[in-house]
């Protein structure tokens, strides 16, 4: 494959920005990369590792003559580390970020960056739950989708080269509006993390009356959760935080779904639990048809911090 930025600069040096490395590497689409995370310690592991090909000390000249700088930072951090980096951006450079939430990112970013970048937010829709520079590996984004979320300003030729750095990666791209994405995002992820936290902290209560048999005796389900549960805090903190809106509107209707099938358990409704669980079945059938990797081959992989 052939090279698509000159210079790319990775800002936050964790799991997203890992991988992205290494996929980059993998079909030589850059001719350097760079990279700055804000703790020493994650500098070092990264030169350690041999993690970018420039670990650099500031945030500023990490930037300097990249033509794509990427903010690989978790959501509520975004805003701050654009203000350190905008003097320093060159006039023609496209800025793009990786976070999970659109809007919110947007309007939080935007604002400070000079007319003379382009700014073109992304969201890659693959992950798992590690973090930190040694979680990355170069396969997560393939047959993946990353989508692209254009503001109104972003110019096409930009938008195309930012696509097609990530087909280049190995994802699958698709362009989607902000407030749109923000709301796909609630069902598909934020909520789903956010049962997957609820549901492994009641098991960890329980841990007290029950010594320490739901963990010893933990079953696939609740497995499932746990892995899930077992991601980044401030990520997921950040991700609520700024998503508040689609989050609660989603969760309004997942909690009146949840008291009817109290309803029909209590009630003993056995046909409209059948019913149900038949209509959720075809969902399943339905992402499989699509050619969707649901059982992804990522997940699980990657080390932990
Ligand atoms: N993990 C996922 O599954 C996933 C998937 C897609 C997108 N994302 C998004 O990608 C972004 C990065 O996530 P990740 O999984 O790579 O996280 P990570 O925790 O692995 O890495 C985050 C990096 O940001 C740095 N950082 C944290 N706070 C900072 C601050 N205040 N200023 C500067 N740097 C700071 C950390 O030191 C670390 O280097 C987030 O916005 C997240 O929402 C995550
Ligand atoms: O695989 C995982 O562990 C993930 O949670 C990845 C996942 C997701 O929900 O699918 C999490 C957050 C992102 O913004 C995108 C992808």
């Amino acid at each position: 494959m052939s090279q698509v930025y000159e210079r790319v600069a990775l800002i936050g040096l964790g799991l997203i920005a890992s991988s992205m490395f290494w996929a980059i590497k993998r079909g030589g689409l850059a001719g350097e990369v760079t990279g700055y995370a804000r703790t020493e310690e994650t500098r070092a592991t990264a030169r350690e590792i041999g993690l970018c090909d420039r670990v650099c000390d500031s945030a500023a000249e990490a930037v300097e003559g990249a033509d794509l700088v990427v903010l690989c930072v978790p959501v509520g951090a975004m805003e701050r580390v654009t203000e350190e980096i905008a003097p320093h951006l060159a006039p023609g450079a496209t800025v793009s970020d990786v976070g999970s939430v659109k809007r919110a990112v947007i309007d939080a970013v935007g604002p400070h960056l000079p007319p003379s970048v382009h700014f073109i937010p992304a969201h890659p829709l693959a992950g798992t739950e590690h973090s930190g520079p040694r979680s990355g590996f170069a396969e997560l984004f393939d047959n993946r989708w990353c989508l692209i979320v254009p503001v109104a300003e972003s110019d096409p030729e930009a938008v195309r080269r930012l696509g097609q750095l990530w087909s280049a990666m190995g994802a699958n791209v698709d362009e989607m509006d902000p407030d749109h994405h923000d709301l796909v995002l609630a069902v598909t992820s934020h909520v789903p993390h956010l049962i997957a936290y609820t549901m492994v902290g009641v098991a960890d209560d329980l841990r007290r009356v029950t010594d320490s048999e739901v963990v010893k005796y933990s079953a696939a389900g609740f497995r499932d959760f746990t892995r899930i549960a077992a991601s980044d805090p401030t990520m997921w903190r950040d991700v609520f935080l700024n998503n508040k809106d689609a989050t609660l509107e989603i969760l309004g209707r997942f909690t009146e779904e949840l008291f009817a099938l109290q309803r029909a358990i209590r009630t003993g409704e056995g046909d409209e639990l059948f019913d149900y669980f038949t209509r959720t079945r075809a969902i399943r059938r339905s992402i499989l048809d699509a050619g969707q990797d649901v059982d992804a081959p990522n997940f699980g992989r990657g080390a932990a911090r």
